[in-house]
């Protein structure tokens, strides 16, 4: 099947207190608002922000907003619901189109193509909700629309940061989901949108993914692509397995029972210029264990791409590598990855940073050492909330 999706648009994160998201965006993150729909009395409701090409919007998650169910391009989730991700948008050609063939899917709507209109042109977009908890897709023509963002926005002047920027797209999007949906979620994306498996190590069996169990660890991932998705972002299905001890994937689903997104993972030609900036600037990264850059075997790997397990450290980047000389030539394929704190509570959404150097999987070593990663944050926060006694909030 051909896929009806042409990009990722951006993704929507629905907020008790939108402000201090957009703040944290801005201020930590390098995020610029470029585009804005206030409420009548003049409060702003969603705003639009940009950092390269990542867009996220960011809607006011309030009675008054929800009420006067202002928000456009959106489904608000009902009140109350805690602060997530939950709109992964997609530029598509044809949206009447789409639609009749996700409701001949069985699909559910939540918002039928429409038309809106501004000064720069109009724009067709529909909600279809997913198989995913409480994540849907917006759907969008933006073919005749002239303007950067979408109608009934004000835009902001200049948007000089596209050059500056670190970051350059979203490279996946992972949910977490209960057990044994892995296979009706991946079927979900093949049927409506084109998805196909991703196998995250040879000869991987679609319907049981990648299973990585042990002490601390329990967890089965499954990845899809899409090869018509400009810039090809993915999605990367988590669920839990068996284990002892906390299981972050479980942790999740006490907030979002059905599912959610995880995580985002932003793609970055730089990562140790990346996380060097965003540690200035107080993002707080997810640490590794000093052990991880002092085991030989490790520190040659490390050095084998020309870079320094004391600079990685620093920032708690991981390495994993794929090294197939082809000749004796250097002709090696690596990833480089880290977690940042979560931008809610301890067990909303994370964002990740990934840096690829010709490696378009997911290596095995790294998400054991991602996944103890965020255990840690996880605990630190616990800790946290404990000796404040509220629930810790990144700020
Ligand atoms: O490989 C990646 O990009 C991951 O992000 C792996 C991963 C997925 C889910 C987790 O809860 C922890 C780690
Ligand atoms: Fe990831």
């Amino acid at each position: 099947m051909i896929s009806p999706l042409i990009r990722l648009s951006h993704v929507t994160f629905q907020a008790s207190n939108a402000q201090k998201l957009i703040k944290n965006l801005v201020d930590k993150y390098r995020f610029h608002p470029f585009a804005v729909r206030s409420l009548q009395g003049g409060s702003p409701c969603q705003v639009a922000l940009r950092n390269g090409g990542v867009v996220f919007m960011v809607n006011e998650n309030n009675l008054k907003t929800y009420k006067n169910s202002v928000m456009l391009f959106d489904s608000p989730l009902p009140i109350p619901f805690p602060d997530t991700a939950c709109n992964v948008s997609f530029e598509v050609d044809d949206v009447p189109g789409l639609c009749r063939r996700l409701v001949g899917e069985g699909c559910q709507l939540l918002v039928p193509p429409m038309q809106l209109h501004d000064d720069f042109g109009s724009v067709t977009y529909c909600i279809v909700k997913s198989i995913v908890g409480n994540v849907n897709h917006t759907l969008i023509d933006r073919s005749h629309y002239k303007a950067n963002f979408l109608p009934g926005f004000d835009y902001f002047e200049c948007e000089n940061n596209l050059f500056s920027s670190n970051i350059k797209y979203i490279d996946h999007v992972t949910y977490a989901c209960p057990r044994g949906e892995t296979r009706y979620i991946l079927e979900w994306y093949r049927r409506c949108f084109g998805f196909q498996h991703f196998p995250l190590s040879e000869g991987e069996d679609p319907g049981r993914g990648f299973e990585i169990s042990g002490p601390g660890i329990g967890l089965r991932l499954t990845s899809m692509a899409c090869t018509s998705l400009n810039e090809g972002c993915k999605i990367v299905v988590a669920e839990s397995l068996p284990q002892e001890g906390p299981n972050q994937i479980d942790q999740f689903l006490k907030h979002h029972k059905k599912g959610g997104i995880q995580h985002i993972a932003l793609s970055t030609p730089c990562i140790l210029k990346t996380t060097r900036e965003l540690s200035e600037l107080g993002v707080c990264f997810a640490k590794q264990p000093s052990s991880y850059y002092s085991h030989p075997r490790k520190r040659e790997e490390i050095y084998s791409v020309e870079l320094k397990p004391e600079l990685l450290s620093q920032f708690g980047i991981l390495l994993d590598s794929a090294q197939r000389n082809a000749s004796q030539d250097t002709y090696k394929k690596f990833l480089l990855q880290v977690f940042a704190e979560p931008l809610f509570y301890k067990d909303s959404v994370y964002l990740e940073f990934i840096e690829r150097r010709m490696a378009e999987g997911f290596g095995e070593g790294n998400i054991r050492a991602l996944w103890h990663s965020m255990q840690n944050i996880q605990e630190d926060l616990h800790l946290k909330e404990q000796e404040v006694g509220t629930p810790t909030v990144a700020q």
